[in-house]
């Protein structure tokens, strides 16, 4: 495949290829599931059977679940795959030079300005991923004369229209569960904010234990991920990290920082990490949504934000700090930081 030659990394990806043996085997106190539904220790709920109660309990006790019956359809699954794969095995240089902007390519760190462009990161600190930001909403502004990219953003497009009937469709099962009027928080959740983020995270030979990407939570509302058959998703939960094994035909949704601030802390950001303990490249595919950026987000835990405050602070922490604080600086009463 063309996403294996060297050329396709950034340079900085490219020192320790001479050896991919050896790679990492997993680590103590981590369980690596393998795959199989047996292993896989997250809650499963059912989209076209929502357990109203079980929901609740998921998004206040983990943060994070699968999502199985979600409706799209496995051949568009597999299609963006085959896209994204093609896409990454350009040369490092062309992805550089095509992808600008709607669709903008990055790597080294997930953490982007608002036009997709990735915040600087020094050497220590870098995710040993790259990937391509697709902010949903401008995607007929994306120009192209390649077949690949344009029935990319075809793919994309349809698939977009699936993420925000599912986001639509939790959010409005979450909110009803936390007892809100869904009239008052319909803007809580803009389907035009949707993004989607393409990862590859390619080997790391020599490096065992490392993260190829760093602990966090999300600034979503929700975040819905789809990852290929490689693995490496972990997700904190009560001192342990798990693996949320990759499942096919099965999404993984977390529950964002901003569904927490929405649920008065009812609800909990995932805290979570990748780490790919296999010899293998990685593909996922998350898709993020978020509030009206504009619209001040009411809590009784937290003082008055909106999204565009929340993203600004986010950055501006991690130009000065080199990381992502969080809800913490919103927080009322709390005398951290
Ligand atoms: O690639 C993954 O599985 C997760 C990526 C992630 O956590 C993120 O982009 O926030
Ligand atoms: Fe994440």
């Amino acid at each position: 495949m063309a996403g294996t030659e060297v050329s396709s990394y950034p340079p900085l990806f490219r020192e320790e290829k001479g050896s991919i043996h050896g790679g990492v085997e997993g680590e103590e106190g981590v369980k690596v599931g393998g795959g199989s539904s047996e292993s896989d220790p997250l809650p499963v709920m059912d989209l076209e059977c929502m357990e109203m109660e079980k929901l609740g309990e998921v998004c206040r006790e983990w943060g994070i679940f699968r999502l199985v019956n979600h409706g799209i359809p496995l051949s568009l699954l597999s299609q963006l795959e085959d896209h994204a794969k093609r896409l990454f095995g350009l040369p490092f240089e062309s992805k550089e030079a095509v992808f600008t902007t709607p669709v903008s390519y990055f790597w080294g760190t997930p953490a982007l300005t608002k036009s997709g462009v990735a915040l600087s990161q020094t050497p220590q600190n870098v995710n040993w991923v790259e990937g391509f930001n697709v902010p949903l909403s401008q995607l007929p502004l994306l120009q192209t004369q390649d077949p690949i990219i344009a029935s990319f953003r075809l793919i994309l497009e349809e698939y977009g229209r699936h993420l925000s009937r599912i986001a639509r469709t939790l959010f409005e099962a979450m909110a009803k569960n936390l007892g809100h009027d869904p009239k008052q928080y319909e803007s809580s959740l803009d389907e035009s904010s949707g993004i989607v983020r393409v990862y590859r995270y390619p080997l790391r030979p020599n490096r065992d234990h490392a993260s190829h990407m760093e602990v966090h939570t999300d600034s979503s509302v929700l975040s819905i991920l789809n990852q290929d058959e490689v693995g490496g998703l972990e997700v904190l939960k009560d001192g342990e990290w798990l693996s949320a094994s990759p499942i096919s035909n099965t999404l993984v949704i977390n529950v964002g920082d901003m569904m927490q601030v929405i649920s008065n802390d009812k609800y909990k950001s995932v805290i979570h990490r990748v780490k790919v303990a296999k010899e293998r490249e990685r593909l996922s595919i998350c898709y993020f949504v978020f509030p009206e950026e504009n619209t001040v987000i009411k809590s009784s835990k937290y003082r008055p934000f909106s999204y565009n405050d929340f993203r600004s602070q986010v950055q501006e922490d991690i130009k000065t700090l080199g990381h992502k604080v969080g809800l913490k600086r919103f927080k009322i009463n709390d005398d951290s930081d």
